[in-house]
């Protein structure tokens, strides 16, 4: 980690919130604080003033950015600052191809142009039936990646719901058979088309599906691979797939797997929202990045939820983080997030390979509101540990015609948010019990079970409404708030070597299900597939 930045993480470990340090008693000492710790950008506010950071200590956190400014100019430029994969990390020039940019005496913003206008026509013909399946105009496209292949695409079409106007979109990612069954069973292989989405071409689960879908189509249509399209940075390894170049879509491999959805990973929902709308998207994400490159440190958005992260979980050692969108169209984006922050951030050891001396990221997860309140939000307000939440909602839905159900929605998002800070103090709560008629000791009894300790922190980020653009922004804000986490941590955020040893395995643990020996295994292992075995009999 920066040796540079020892003492400002010790003066931080001091200021970390004494016992009966409340939240709430900052907005009694500074009336201001609602405006004064808060960024209003582009349409989105972000609301911080719900924790326990006050002017001192978001002046330390500041001080623990002291690098950022050259790393963020160092990945914008196209340094390789993804170190144990030498490569630069340029995930922004797919959303800004008009900036000019040379990456190993290449210029490249003309070759994102042209894959994105590439990518445009093709998806554009899905959708007014130009391309046509064998059996007629595409009805279904089937999108077969998994992890930063799938869950982008994934959870920006479910987002984006409103603008679907192109064909029906799936997603499959799992090996498990189950995933690839229940989707084209209900599909019509002559008016399907298939992407096969993958920066690498070898990932084990999407070559699997990709075969079964190719032997399903093969069944009933004469030109399979005619209804295939592939999505990959290894162009060459789509050849034997028989796929017709013109359905090929590269990119290079400066955009790292979870950050690749500005680009040919985005296809499927390119065509389900169609290119315009597309671009909508890319556009948001650049403004975001515009902010991220050009607002001073104290009131760029991204550096803001970083510190606030930072705060909680390095200084304040809450050992989770709770994403919550108010807005059920962003079901997917807690498990989107899950990987863009878990894989990037999720590191033992520094760029120099030096053992972390504070924790990497924290445990991220998250549900829907208000659905997790009738779930899980009982252990936020009264369990042992202190969750930080990060809530997110939209002013407008996309049904005026159920404008109350949105109004209902949008006050338990802010109602769970002052709940949390508040809390409920024992006397209330005795007040509440002898209200029901109890007194004496089953008074005292029922009334502690009714205390919230309230004082536990939030965020709240709010947007007018969920559209392309400000779907771009939300997304970029969080790669970029990843981004800042690493640099202050002085971690690659940009590799993913800890997903190797368990694939390594499972190719070596394969044999013993077949019945075969191998070697190397523990008796746990060994007598768990002998168990699997004897089942399948
Ligand atoms: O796109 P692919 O090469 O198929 O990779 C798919 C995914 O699998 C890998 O194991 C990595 O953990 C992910 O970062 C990646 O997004």
């Amino acid at each position: 980690m920066p040796n540079n930045l020892d003492p400002i993480w010790t003066r931080l470990d001091t200021l970390r919130p004494a016992e009966g340090r409340r939240i709430s008693d900052l907005f009694d000492a500074d009336p201001d604080r609602a405006s004064g710790f808060r960024i209003a950008a582009d349409g989105m506010v972000f609301d911080y003033s719900k924790t326990s950071i006050d002017a001192e200590r978001r002046a330390a956190l500041l001080e623990l950015a002291a690098d950022l400014p050259e790393r963020r100019a160092a990945m914008f430029d196209g340094d390789r600052i993804n170190e144990t994969e030498d490569r630069a990390v340029l995930h922004t020039a797919l959303r800004n191809p008009d900036r000019k940019l040379v990456v190993d005496g290449e210029e490249i913003s003309a070759d994102v142009s042209a894959t994105l206008d590439r990518m445009a026509g093709f998806a554009d013909a899905v959708r007014d039936g130009s391309f046509a399946g064998q059996g007629g105009r595409i009805t279904d496209v089937v999108n077969i990646g998994i992890g930063g292949s799938d869950l982008g695409p994934a959870m920006a079409t479910l987002a984006l719901s409103p603008f679907h106007d192109g064909p029906r979109t799936h997603f499959v990612s799992n090996v498990d058979g189950a995933d690839i069954a229940e989707t084209l069973g209900g599909l019509d292989p002559a008016t399907t088309l298939v992407i096969v989405a993958s920066k690498t071409f070898t990932t084990i689960e999407t070559m699997t599906n990709a075969e079964t879908a190719m032997a399903w189509m093969k069944q009933s249509i004469r030109e399979p691979s005619a209804q295939f399209a592939a999505l990959c940075s290894a162009e060459d390894k789509t050849a034997e797939w028989g796929i017709d170049p013109s359905r090929v879509f590269g990119f290079a491999d400066w955009v790292g797997g979870r950050y690749s959805m500005w680009g040919p990973i985005g296809l499927s929902l390119m065509i389900a929202i169609g290119p315009q709308h597309f671009r909508d998207f890319l556009r948001g994400a650049a403004a975001m990045d515009a902010h991220f490159r050009d607002a001073p440190l104290a009131e760029n958005m991204p550096v803001l939820l970083a510190l606030v992260g930072i705060w909680h979980h390095q200084i304040c050692g809450y050992p989770t983080r709770a994403v919550l969108p108010y807005d059920n169209r962003l079901a997917r984006l807690p498990a989107y997030l899950q990987q863009l922050e878990m894989e990037s951030n999720g590191k033992r050891v520094a760029m120099d390979g030096t053992a972390l001396t504070r924790p990497s990221g924290p445990v991220v997860w998250g549900e829907p509101g208000t659905n997790g309140q009738h779930a899980f939000y009982q252990l936020i307000h009264q369990g042992t540990q202190i969750v930080p939440c990060e809530f997110i909602a939209a002013a407008r839905g996309h049904e005026p015609e159920l404008d109350h159900h949105h109004r209902l929605l949008l006050a338990n998002c802010l109602a769970q948010s002052e709940a949390l800070m508040r809390g409920r103090d024992l006397d209330t709560a005795r007040d509440l019990m002898r209200k029901k008629g109890l007194e004496g000791e089953e008074l005292e009894r029922q009334a502690s079970h009714r205390v919230f300790p309230g004082n536990r922190p939030s965020t709240t980020l709010l947007i007018e409404q969920l559209t392309p653009y400000t779907l771009g922004q939300i997304v970029a804000l969080y790669e970029h708030r990843v981004f800042v986490e690493g640099v202050i941590l002085g971690i690659n955020s940009f590799d993913q070597w800890g997903v190797e040893l368990g694939k390594e395995l499972a190719l070596k643990v394969a044999p013993l299900l077949d019945g075969e020996d191998a070697p190397g295994h523990d008796a746990s292992t060994l007598a768990l597939a002998r168990d699997i075995l004897a089942m399948r009999g």
